[in-house]
């Protein structure tokens, strides 16, 4: 059984998107690994031609391990609403435009769900994670948060659409309004990075680092 470490000190996250960076660093903590993304390190951002979540995720990874020889962790995710049939889903971060203005985005949400007449407020982000090794290997996850639509925004913490989504749950903070430590007990983010971390098999290397360690299907 051959099995897949992410030895190497070193992970790139092919990622250009700032609040990403920092959730996924912070969740990346245990592991002790040198994070760099594709931004340090000049790599081109891939042309995201698939059709799912997952699919766009796996791009990312490979394009940046192939490019950089090391391994690389990928996010595609997205907010979605019922009240839109799911959308904007995998276009999330198309309805920003090309300046990535969000506030624009969370408009466009808004007078959307208005013109559906629908009074369905419920939505859900989508994370999906993959790690890709430069040989082509490639383990990828998905994980959700479910909750509703608010409107006006609250909150300035987190990024994209944060701050127009509470999550399901007593608590009635928007994502924009709690800080990292509680979004990442909760978010899509944690529970695909933890839907990830669960298929590692319990490895520690020689200084008792955590090590993402594998078993190759
Ligand atoms: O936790 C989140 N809180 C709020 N909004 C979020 C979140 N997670 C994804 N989103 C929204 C905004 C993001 O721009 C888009 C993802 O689109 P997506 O293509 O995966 O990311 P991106 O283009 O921003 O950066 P990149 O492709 O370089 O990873 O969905
Ligand atoms: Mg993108």
């Amino acid at each position: 059984m051959l099995v897949r470490k992410m030895d190497s000190e070193v992970l790139v996250l092919a990622t250009d998107n700032r609040g990403k960076i920092v959730e996924l660093t912070d969740l990346l903590k245990p592991y002790h690994l040198r994070v760099l993304s594709t931004k340090d390190l000049l790599l081109p951002d891939p042309e995201e031609t698939g059709s799912t979540f997952i699919a766009n995720a796996k791009i990312k990874a490979l394009t940046a391990a192939q490019a950089s020889g090391i391994p690389a962790m990928a996010d595609d995710s997205g907010f979605s609403v019922a009240a839109l049939e799911a959308a904007p889903g995998i276009y999330s971060a198309r309805w920003a435009g090309p300046q990535k203005d969000f506030n624009l985005a969370m408009q466009l949400v808004h007078y959307k769900m208005i013109i559906s007449k629908s009074d369905d407020t419920q939505a859900w982000f989508t994370c999906a994670l993959a790690l890709a090794w430069p040989d082509g290997y490639c383990e990828s996850v998905e994980g959700y948060v479910y909750g509703r639509v608010v409107w006006p925004p609250r909150g300035d913490n987190g990024f994209g659409y944060d701050s127009m989504f509470v999550p399901d749950g007593k608590n009635m903070e928007t994502f924009g309004e709690c800080n990292i430590n509680r979004k990442k007990l909760i978010s899509h983010r944690a529970d695909a990075f933890s839907r990830l971390v669960n298929r590692c098999f319990k490895g520690r290397n020689f200084d008792g680092k955590r090590l993402l360690s594998f078993r190759q299907k």
